[in-house]
């Protein structure tokens, strides 16, 4: 088939697509041909609203001209400089302005940053830095890391080891790691509205963990404060406090993955900011750039950046690092979208819209198929109960009605997850919710 077919529509087999069912899509393809400020535009010219931020990334909506003329005039000034023993001052400037924005503030001292291309490679750089810490400061034996249960870090073979979704692991080898219980807990929490009463002693799994390896082989263990991907996990009141008290107890350093959760999700810049509980080590990614060009941060402790600074002076101190480590059009990307976050206050706009958001969201509850209504924050979930023998058929079949009907949401498994962009107005969050409604009325 040549490259272009009769009707212009682009040829379809070539693409592998990820996370997807390649032949049940291409038999009816969506694709979508723009977007600007809450709306996507498909190719046959339908709007539509944009119930997920892309992927959970595009905080500032689409379209955003300062990005795009930042990354334009990037392009044709510096496309790219190597940041292997060399360095361009952009990635210096990118570093400093997340450093004097990091999480937990000043006295967190979150401030050396590790650039990377991704979600997958941040959780990978983070596990890594984790362990070549652990050795340096003569902690060598630590070599495993603690994950959770429905846990997404990526598709790395580090991020898929500490993971917990099993479609994930179950063809591949992985790295030394062990897993805490998940903290879903639909029995005593459904229809809890933001975080969930019920359920901290889950994190004595941590405890539990260490009793069974030994705290000298745990470098570190790693969780998403809110799990997106597994279909929006909340943490009990209380147990991301108690997870710190026990990696501190035990010298395992404790890793936030805050790939979703990062740069205004949760009404905070970040939700080690939400929580109040400081991390040794932050993974971020998405927002980072509004989604517009791949990239990643690390968020290092000073104490981790100062423990790996040793050795001769001419000495590379860490062995890791990508092609992408602070690519320079990222960087402008990135220095711009911070600016959007700050003159338009999107890292805490969605604190000022939660409670809006949270109670027309739970106005569903009664809808045909709903066992469940989760939300923090500008994220929401609405778990249906799975059709018989069809698991997932249900959610995925009021994706297609909501697309069709111009709405886009997420879905996985019967869980459909909403993450708007942070610029979402409140006539917007009532047209999510009436579109989702009627799509679950009509729903088998
Ligand atoms: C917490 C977390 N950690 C790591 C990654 C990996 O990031 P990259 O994809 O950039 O390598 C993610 C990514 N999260 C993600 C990616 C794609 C889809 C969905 C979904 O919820 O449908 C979620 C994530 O949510």
């Amino acid at each position: 088939m040549d490259q272009l077919s009769k009707t212009n529509a682009p040829v379809l087999e070539n693409f592998w697509m990820p996370f997807t069912a390649n032949r049940q899509f291409k038999a009816t393809p969506r694709l979508l041909a723009a977007a600007e400020g809450m709306y996507y535009t498909d190719v046959d010219g339908k709007q539509v609203l944009d119930g997920t931020a892309g992927l959970w990334c595009c905080n500032a909506g689409h379209g955003r001209k300062k990005i795009s003329q930042a990354v334009e005039r990037q392009l044709a000034t510096l496309d790219y400089a190597p940041t292997f023993q060399m360095g361009h001052p952009i990635a210096f400037d990118f570093a400093s302005k997340l450093a004097a924005n990091a999480p937990g503030g000043p006295e967190a001292k979150l401030d050396r940053i590790f650039f990377t291309g991704s979600g997958s490679e941040s959780v990978d750089t983070a596990l890594k830095i984790a362990i070549a810490y652990q050795r340096a400061i003569g902690q060598g034996t630590r070599t495993r890391i603690i994950g959770r249960e429905k846990g997404y870090h990526g598709v790395g073979f580090g991020g898929i080891s500490v993971g917990g979704l099993v479609n994930n692991r179950r063809v591949f080898p992985q790295i030394p790691a062990d897993h805490m219980r998940h903290t879903l807990d639909i029995g005593r929490n459904a229809f809890s509205k933001g975080l969930p009463p019920h359920g901290v002693e889950l994190a004595d799994d941590l405890e539990r963990l260490v009793q069974l390896h030994g705290a000298e082989t745990i470098a570190a263990v790693i969780v998403e404060p809110m799990s997106g991907s597994a279909g929006v996990v909340l943490p009990p009141r209380g147990y991301l406090e108690k997870l710190r008290a026990t990696a501190d107890k035990h010298g395992i350093l404790l890793i936030f993955d805050e790939v979703i959760t990062g740069f205004g999700r949760l009404g905070t810049p970040f939700a080690t900011d939400y929580f109040g509980v400081v991390p040794d080590l932050i993974t971020t990614a998405k927002g980072i750039t509004n989604g517009t060009i791949p990239m990643g941060a690390v968020f290092a402790s000073r104490k981790i950046y100062d423990g790996l600074m040793v050795g001769p002076e001419n000495a590379i101190e860490l062995f890791h690092g990508y092609t992408y480590s602070g690519h320079p059009v990222a960087c402008a990307a990135g220095l711009a979208t911070l600016e959007i976050y700050e003159e338009e206050g999107l890292l805490t706009r969605a604190a000022d819209l939660a409670e809006y958001w949270q109670e027309a969201l739970h106005s569903l509850n009664g809808l045909p198929h709903v066992v469940d209504i989760r939300n923090l924050g500008l994220v929401g979930a609405v778990e249906l109960a799975p059709r018989d023998g069809a698991p997932g058929t249900r959610a995925y079949e009021i994706f297609v009605d909501c697309f069709n009907k111009g709405l886009l949401i997420r879905v996985t498994g019967d869980i459909i997850a909403l993450s708007p962009p942070l610029i979402i107005e409140k006539d917007q969050i009532d047209t999510i919710v009436s579109t989702l409604g009627d799509a679950l009325k009509r729903a088998a």
